[in-house]
């Protein structure tokens, strides 16, 4: 298979980044296969797109399918393309653990790119998050992270935020579950020695911000990223989508794509 005999669906097709997805593959010359859609609201997308209505439809017309819908989605989707012959690059966040383990196992049949996040950036930010964590002791350097979105967004934290903090608490040896600290309210008491801590805030048409923050009694480090436009991770899934063609079945996230050396 070529990259440019690649058929691609949309999951989401109607959607903020489904609709930039449409418009990346038509940049790229590249074979826009069809998509679903909830509402199947068709409005600007171009004449002639097929709008199925269920994802098998969509994966017998299709090599790859870019999925940016929404985490009630993800079990379904994982059932019907685990015995396909489609790979699944999966942007939806707010995944539940019980659901990410069917994506594990679908990743043992089909190729499965999987990030919260498809710029590189954001890549690039989340492994200077974990080498970070590895050189600051986490009993001296307080953990924070921060994140902004439009009032749209319906997870918190950010799938972003997760897989940061997920990165500052590889670098520990600990399990971000036991060390995790969102939505502090009331009488919370001090903050616990190693705790990672989460603060989400959602207001008006914010694409997507993230810092990572390390405090000590001494200074300050934060790294910060802003998304100006969706277009960085419609560009980066399409990336994905292309980089994906004729890989064995795995697992992969951005740092595969982009040919990061593993940390
Ligand atoms: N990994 C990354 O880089 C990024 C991830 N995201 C994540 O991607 C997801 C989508 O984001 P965004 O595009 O802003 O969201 P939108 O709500 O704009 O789009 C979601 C799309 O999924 C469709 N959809 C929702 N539920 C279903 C369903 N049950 N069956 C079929 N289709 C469904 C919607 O249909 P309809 O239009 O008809 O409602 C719409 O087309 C979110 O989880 C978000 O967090 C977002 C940006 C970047
Ligand atoms: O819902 C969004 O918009 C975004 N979601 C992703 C996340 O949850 O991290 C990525 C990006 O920040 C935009």
């Amino acid at each position: 298979m070529t990259s440019s005999s690649l058929r691609i669906g949309i999951a989401g097709i109607t959607g903020r980044v489904g609709r930039l997805l449409v418009e990346e593959i038509i940049a790229q010359n590249l074979s826009l296969s069809g998509g679903t859609s909830l509402s199947k609201d068709i409005q600007n997308l171009p004449n002639g797109t097929i709008i199925f209505e269920t994802i098998d439809e969509l994966a017998k017309v299709s090599d790859v399918i870019i999925d940016f819908t929404n985490a009630s989605t993800t079990a379904i989707h994982a059932r019907a393309l685990k015995d396909s012959n489609v790979a699944w690059i999966i942007g939806t966040t707010g995944i539940s653990d019980i659901d990410q383990k069917l994506v594990q196992e679908t990743a043992m049949t089909i190729p499965v790119v999987q990030a919260a996040n498809f710029s590189p950036g954001v890549t690039l930010i989340t492994r200077l998050a974990g080498e970070l964590a590895k050189a600051l002791p986490a009993n001296q350097y307080d953990a924070e992270i921060l994140e902004t979105h439009h009032r749209q967004k319906v997870d918190a934290p950010s799938g972003t935020a997760i897989a940061i903090g997920e990165a500052i608490a590889k670098a520990r040896h600990v399990d971000l579950k036991s060390v995790k600290e969102a939505g502090r309210d009331g009488v919370t008491g001090a903050r616990k020695e190693n705790a990672i801590g989460f603060a989400s805030l959602r207001g008006g048409q914010i694409v997507g911000e993230h810092s990572a923050i390390f405090l000590s009694d001494v200074e300050e480090i934060v790294l910060t990223h802003k998304a100006f436009d969706r277009r960085i991770f419609a560009k980066g899934a399409v990336r994905s989508a292309l980089w994906s063609v004729n890989k064995p079945p795995k697992l992969y996230g951005m740092t595969h794509v982009l040919g990061l050396d593993p940390l």
